[in-house]
């Protein structure tokens, strides 16, 4: 039987998201709601191996859910990759007797997660949180939303610069190796295409649908880790054997990992925070919170990880007829 949880500790670690200190509210408040003493760990795995770790009560995260980014600040650690780098984060743990964590991070974070639970034995869940949607087992992530919307505003600023000249824009968005932020924002912007890395587009494919067009200006959605290169690559490409339009490239970059998070960023993370707290509480380890048709699930390691986040093939479908 699994022994009562008395002291968490919350984290946030990977690539900042919008609505990442909605989580940590929630999992601070859920913590304490509970009776349960609550301790940040701050920058991630990296000040978990440095000993950066302080209390924290229900007023030390007032003010924070309207706010991007994470108070908490993050990182990407290579020492916690490391057998040793783990063993010393564990004896920084276990000098303050905390005796269950709660990451708020995304697929990395997840895997470096696992292992620290297998080694250690000690409980431990994960809330998605990263711009990215690429966690299968989860419908959302935290921060994809206030992203995609990021996204979709400056797709529209650069639409009236497109229009006003004849151009034909390529616009690159982040994602990692997922499409889910370009779909949707190739979608919600009214682009001619959107170029993913789920799925191959030829430059002749491109070309054969922009001369067929008969618009006066395109947008074109690039995520950033498609094979078909990059947004800058594409452009080249298309410039060199198509001169109907004037081409112009933006690449959107970190400005769609900031802002204040949108409503539904700030209701999910709030639930996901007090879903991963309560999860302990029951004695569940290892797992990450996610939501399935708006339900709270709780998915475990092994299935999760092992699984590949696939891309809507409705929005697939959707695009392709909205493109004419
Ligand atoms: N295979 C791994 N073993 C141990 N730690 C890992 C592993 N993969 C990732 N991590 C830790 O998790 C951190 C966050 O992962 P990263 O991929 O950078 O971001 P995210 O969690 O947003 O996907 C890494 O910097 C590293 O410290
Ligand atoms: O901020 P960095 O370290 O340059 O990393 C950029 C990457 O981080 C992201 O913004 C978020 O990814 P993670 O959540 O996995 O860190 C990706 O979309 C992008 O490829
Ligand atoms: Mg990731």
């Amino acid at each position: 039987m699994s022994t009562e949880i008395k002291r968490i500790a919350v984290f946030t670690s990977g690539g900042d998201a919008p609505g990442m200190n909605a989580a940590i509210r929630a999992v601070v408040r859920a913590s304490i709601y509970y009776d349960k003493e609550v301790f940040a760990v701050y920058r991630g795995y990296e000040g978990m191996i440095d000993n950066d770790i302080v209390p924290l009560d229900a007023r030390s995260v007032g003010n924070i859910i309207q706010r991007g980014g994470t108070i908490l600040k993050s990182a990407r650690s290579k020492e916690f990759r490391t057998p040793e780098g783990r063993q010393k984060a564990y004896e920084n743990l276990k000098e303050r007797n905390i005796d269950a964590l709660v990451a708020i991070g995304g697929d990395g974070t997840f895997t470096g997660l696992h292992k620290f639970y297998q080694e250690f034995n000690i409980p431990v869940i994960c809330i998605p949180g990263t711009i990215d949607n690429d966690l299968p087992g989860t419908d959302y992530t935290i921060g994809y939303d206030t992203a995609t919307n990021t996204a979709v505003e400056a797709i529209d600023k650069i639409r009236d610069t497109a229009l006003s000249h004849n151009r034909l824009f390529f616009i690159e968005v982040m994602g990692r190796d997922s499409g889910y932020i370009a779909i949707n924002s190739g979608i919600a912007g009214g682009a001619i295409a959107a170029i993913i890395p789920e799925e191959k587009m030829t430059t002749d494919e491109l070309i054969e649908m922009l001369d067929k067009s008969d618009k006066r200006s395109s947008l074109v959605v690039v995520a950033e880790g498609g094979k078909s290169g990059s947004a800058m690559e594409i452009a080249k490409q298309v410039n060199e054997r198509f001169s109907y339009y004037d081409t112009k490239v933006t690449i959107l970059g970190h400005l769609q990992r900031g802002g204040s998070p949108t409503y539904f960023d700030r209701v999910l993370a709030s639930k996901m925070g007090i879903a991963a707290v309560e999860g302990l509480i029951q004695g569940k380890t290892d797992v990450m919170v996610g939501v399935r048709n708006h339900q709270i699930v709780y998915n475990d390691f092994e299935t999760t990880m092992n699984k590949e986040r696939e891309i809507d093939p409705e929005l697939l479908r959707i695009a392709k007829i909205l493109s004419i």
